[in-house]
């Protein structure tokens, strides 16, 4: 029998945070939407999901959240997920903090409180949606997430809708919570340059199946002029079919 040696120590193999395999979806007769695709996720890391319009990246999302169901393949994904949308999708007639806690009937407001500091939103705590800028729309969105604690937290265009300035600040306090909480994150995103300052991997999505993965390996925080950033922005953009 063969012995191994002690001095031969095995690799550490650390199971993914999320596994997506042969995954497809179709809705009726139409095209495969998702095709067989195959996508791994690691414990604390954070991917970039861009594609065109149609790729299937939202379709991703729907059924990694559990809001669409897997017909076909298997995905394997922490219980505690959380998901933030383009719109914040706040409750008009509930306050803030009321918002935060929403489904969580025993949840006290301190919690909220706490969750809602984290994204600078304490002083809105009692204020009603309809009364907050898209900025702090999304503040609370991202606090209603946190608040679960999730392992993995999708991002689903979160600052499409805001404006330059603003959304410069909600990527640095995304990249903040991220490095503090370190859930797997799952992003979807039109703007390469957001997703090469948030991102440790951008994954390209075409036609429903990955047709490029890119790591990031940029220390943080990350500048638009590092050489490396500016070398991977071209790479990014010759996957997504843009030459510049
Ligand atoms: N409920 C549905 N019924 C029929 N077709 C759908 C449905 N949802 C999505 N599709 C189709 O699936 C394809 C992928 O859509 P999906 O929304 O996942 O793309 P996407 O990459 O997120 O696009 P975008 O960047 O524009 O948001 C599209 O062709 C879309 O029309």
């Amino acid at each position: 029998m063969n012995q191994i040696s002690p001095l031969i120590a095995a690799p550490a193999v650390t199971q993914p945070a999320v596994s997506v395999r042969g995954l497809s979806r179709r809705f009726g007769n139409g095209p495969r939407v998702l095709n067989q695709l195959n996508l791994d996720i690691a414990q604390g890391e954070f991917v970039a999901l861009l594609g065109r319009s149609g790729s299937g990246k939202s379709t991703l999302l729907r059924t990694l959240s559990g809001l669409d169901p897997v017909t076909e393949g298997h995905i394997s994904c922490p219980q505690e997920i959380s998901v933030v949308f383009q719109e914040s999708r706040l409750l008009p007639w509930k306050k803030v903090w009321q918002n935060v806690t929403l489904g969580r009937n025993d949840t006290p407001r301190d919690q909220a409180r706490h969750v809602l500091e984290e994204v600078g939103l304490a002083h809105r705590i009692d204020a009603w949606p309809l009364t907050l800028s898209g900025g702090e729309a999304q503040r609370a969105a991202l606090a209603r997430a946190l608040i679960r604690e999730p392992k993995f937290l999708m991002l689903d265009e979160p600052f499409a809708a805001l404006d330059a300035l603003t959304r410069l600040r909600m990527q640095d306090l995304v990249s903040a919570l991220w490095q503090r909480h370190k859930s797997a994150v799952l992003l979807v995103t039109h703007d390469v340059d957001e997703a090469l300052l948030l991102a440790d991997r951008a994954v390209v999505l075409e036609a429903g199946r990955i047709r490029a993965e890119l790591p990031i390996p940029l220390p943080r925080p990350r500048r638009h002029a590092d050489p490396v950033f500016v070398r991977l922005r071209a790479t990014l953009l010759e996957h997504l079919g843009v030459h510049e």
